[in-house]
């Protein structure tokens, strides 16, 4: 049967098209040599002026049969693509990510381990208000079997009235505790030039939501050889906080965990909103461990072991609650700290869980 005229069109068509796939190809390739560029120049992907610059010189040659606005829209579409190829790139790359490291990076507190597949417990004062305070708290932690106790003394507080913690002195009271009842630190430093001399004094500096941008407090953490505890921002994407940690781990501190404490969303019946989703995503996308705080993501005790359970069967390597010896007196956080007994019934109940049905 001999080839009718749309057979030969058409074949003329198809070979058009391969020769368009080579050119759209070589053509993806050269943006990502650019993208690579942009990234070691520390510029923007995205450049608007140069795609308008494009646009207009495409259009001045365009002699139809396509009108000007259908060029337009075709090649936003191609570089549309090429963004998409450069960032994708990039990501691949992050330290902190899967593609990276496939193996769960595993931080140890001097000898407790964090990320291996056994969920950790911490708890503790939300501020070191007094030694005894501390003590009392420690003691009950200990006959508890918890391990890795938290007290804040820096407090970076809403208020500029409210009390912001005992800084260095609260430091002190922790370490001298700790070594009595061998319990291992976690309190958060606010202060670059505040993490050298921390380290005399806890296991884990913490980098508190509020700072979880501050890129010299993240440059210093990433610049000592102690584990980091990062927590996501208020309003913080994934992406926002995964840069934040890479920014630890580029400077060759890979001691870090991350911790998510809830979002501000439109939500009022709890503090924060707990964002459980971020967990499975968080672990598909890094090889960190993944805690979650639910006193400061929720600011409610009754639902504290609820989301407790919810936070390990979404995958999180560990769970942190604030803990009072009596929470009416307490200088921060009065509503949501758990008292010794509540907080023994919390912990009954969320190291009971189990995910098959009884
Ligand atoms: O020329 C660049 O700077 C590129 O990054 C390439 C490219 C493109 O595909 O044409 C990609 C993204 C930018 O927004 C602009 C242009």
């Amino acid at each position: 049967m001999s080839e009718t005229k749309l057979d030969q069109l058409r074949k003329r068509l198809d070979e058009v098209n391969m020769s368009l796939l080579d050119l759209l190809s070589e053509r993806a390739r050269i943006a990502q040599e650019i993208g690579i560029e942009k990234e070691k120049q520390g510029v923007p992907k995205f450049d608007p002026v140069r795609e308008n610059h494009m646009l207009a010189e495409l259009t001045s040659a365009n002699n139809g049969p396509f009108d000007d606005e259908t060029i337009r829209h075709l090649f936003k579409h191609i570089f549309q693509a090429s963004l998409k190829l450069q960032q994708v790139d990039h990501t691949k790359h992050l330290l902190v990510s899967r593609k990276k490291q496939k193996e769960d990076t595993i931080v140890s507190i001097r000898g407790v381990e964090v990320g291996g597949g056994s969920p950790i417990m911490i708890a503790g004062p939300c501020s070191v208000e007094s030694y005894e305070q501390v003590r009392q708290v420690a003691a009950h932690l200990k006959t508890s079997g918890i391990t890795v106790m938290r007290g804040g003394a820096f407090k970076p507080r809403t208020s500029p009235y409210d009390f912001q913690g005992l800084g260095i002195e609260g430091l002190r009271i922790l370490k001298e505790v700790a070594d009595e009842f061998g319990l291992r630190t976690i309190s958060e430093i606010v202060d670059p030039a505040h993490i050298e001399l921390a380290c005399q004094y806890i296991d884990v500096i913490q980098i508190g939501a509020r700072n979880m941008q501050n890129f010299e407090l993240l440059k210093a953490a990433g610049d000592i050889r102690k584990p980091i505890l990062l927590k996501r921002g208020l309003a913080a994407t994934i992406d926002e906080f995964l840069h934040a940690a890479e920014y630890i781990v580029s400077r060759g501190n890979t001691q870090v965990m991350l911790i998510e404490r809830g979002i501000r969303t439109y939500e009022k019946a709890t503090r924060n909103t707990l964002d459980i989703s971020a967990l499975p995503i968080l672990k598909q996308e890094s090889h960190l461990p993944v805690l979650v705080d639910v006193t400061h993501s929720t600011g409610r005790k009754d639902i504290l072991a609820p989301c407790a359970k919810a936070a390990l069967a979404a995958g999180a390597d560990g769970v942190m609650v604030e803990v009072h010896p009596n929470p009416a007196t307490a200088l921060s956080d009065a509503q949501q700290q758990l008292n010794f007994e509540e907080f023994t019934r919390f912990y009954d109940d969320v190291r009971n869980f189990t995910l098959v049905p009884r």
